[in-house]
């Protein structure tokens, strides 16, 4: 048998505490499967003198001096689930470029500054994997960096946060408030330790740069993605969503454009109830990928959460300690095709525009002539009074984004607009 390979991890969190666990409860398979046994020489955390009596590990592996740990000489693979883009990166560049092997599930700083960690781990010869940082325990980024690597991806559109998901779904199927899903939400180890990350958006636009960049061969960043959260979706949306036989949800969307570029982007939508990620319900994710070849293909299952999290942490800490035992690396970052990310404005989709209008002869003409001056072509009016007021929804077809915050712009300075109460997208 090989020597052990050796782990250092930082962050003993939701998603540390069930690797310490799973590396415990999997040791003999683990063993078997990587032909080495794994040694946890070091755990980083924030705080020292808690309590941890609860994990499986003796007390004297835990140390607050993360950089430290990084560079002791006996450690093979540093897993980091701590998140936030530094001190982390600086741990991590260092770790790699002394040859050291990095499992991270830190989509913030991958989005952020990815190129400088896939840089230092081509300097050090070193394996860089981050399975955990995009649907949790879903298998989606070995496919796409490696089975799909013979095919021409075109679309990568999915839900890839949970606790948005957990928020909406409740919304729809409850009723339930949005800041007492959220507590249940954070409380499940599903949320950012900040959670405006999840319900801003940014959290999902920083996993939408990573699907890109690796869907197509691209260095696409957080700041490349159009990105708007959920704190706008209301009660009555929700409703307004329902009536239409849609629900609504979190989508992130990476296509390829007309003329060789890419558009990536992440916000609220109407989609049909009878669409497959309709039914995506609680912190589940769902991601389809559109492939020349291979058609459409679909991934499915727990975006979030400490185990399932930890599942793809060991998934990758199997691939990495294999590789070390056979003296060899994974094929380092493909960026080759360099393409350009195309601004919101230039996307085409079709929307659904809720108005608070004066109820009196003209308006809907006008209106009407508003969205037509833009080149914005209307599908449906609903029209519904209440007294001196009325509630206008209209849903158009597809149309550039542009064109519709041009009309919109122009709708609010109308005197008989009371209120843009509304705008989401309508998908699918
Ligand atoms: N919770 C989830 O469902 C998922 C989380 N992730 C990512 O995994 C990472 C960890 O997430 P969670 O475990 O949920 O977060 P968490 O907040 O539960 O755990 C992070 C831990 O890092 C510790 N920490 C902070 N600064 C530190 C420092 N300087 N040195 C050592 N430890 C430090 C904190 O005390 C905390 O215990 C993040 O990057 C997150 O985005 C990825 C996929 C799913
Ligand atoms: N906060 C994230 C955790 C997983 O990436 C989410 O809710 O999806
Ligand atoms: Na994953």
């Amino acid at each position: 048998m090989a020597d052990s390979v050796k782990v250092a991890l930082l962050g003993c969190g939701a998603v540390g505490s069930e690797v310490v666990r799973l590396l415990h409860e999997q040791a003999d398979d683990l063993t078997a499967r990587i032909g080495a046994p794994v040694e946890l020489v070091g755990i980083a955390v924030r705080r020292a003198g808690r309590d941890r009596s609860d994990l499986p590990v003796k007390p004297d592996l835990f140390t607050t001096d993360a950089l430290g740990l990084v560079k002791r000489d006996d450690v093979d693979v540093v897993i980091e689930v701590v998140g936030g883009i530094e001190p982390a990166r600086t741990w991590l560049v260092e770790a790699l470029r002394a040859g050291k092997s990095v499992i991270t599930g830190n989509k913030a700083l991958l989005a952020e500054d990815g190129g400088s960690l896939h840089d230092a781990a081509a300097e050090g010869g070193a394996d860089l994997y981050y399975e955990a940082s995009v649907a949790g325990a879903i298998p989606l980024l070995r496919p796409l960096r490696e089975s799909l690597h013979g095919d021409r991806i075109t679309q990568v559109t999915g839900i890839v946060n949970g606790t948005t998901n957990f928020i909406l779904s409740a919304m729809d199927a409850t009723g339930a408030g949005f800041s007492e899903a959220l507590e249940e939400a954070t409380a499940l180890g599903y949320a950012e330790a900040d959670p405006t990350a999840d319900v801003e958006g940014f959290d999902a636009a920083a996993k939408a740069a990573i699907l890109a960049s690796l869907a197509f061969h691209t260095r696409v960043r957080a700041a490349d993605v159009y990105r708007e959260g959920i704190t706008e979706v209301s009660a009555a949306d929700v409703a307004s969503a329902k009536a239409m036989g849609c629900t609504i949800k979190l989508l992130c969307i990476a296509g390829r454009t007309a003329d060789g570029g890419v558009s990536v982007r992440v916000h609220p939508a109407m989609i049909p109830r009878t669409h497959p990620l309709a039914g995506v319900g609680e912190a589940f994710n769902a991601v389809f990928v559109e492939a020349e070849a291979a058609g459409q293909l679909m991934f499915y299952g727990r975006g979030a959460g400490g185990a399932p999290t930890a599942s793809a942490v060991l998934g990758d800490l199997v691939a990495v300690g294999r590789n070390r035992l056979a003296g060899v690396r994974a094929a380092s970052e493909s960026a080759y095709a360099d393409l350009a990310v195309h601004p919101m404005g230039e996307v085409r989709t079709r929307y659904h525009v809720s108005l608070d209008v004066a109820d009196r002869a003209g308006v809907l003409a006008s209106v009407a002539g508003v969205f037509a001056s833009h080149d914005v072509s209307i599908a449906t009016v609903n029209q519904s009074g209440r007294g001196a007021e009325a509630s206008l929804v209209i849903v158009t077809h597809s149309a550039p984004d542009s064109a519709l915050a041009a009309t919109v712009a122009e709708l609010r300075q109308l005197d008989f607009v009371r209120a843009v109460a509304s705008v989401l997208r309508v998908e699918f």
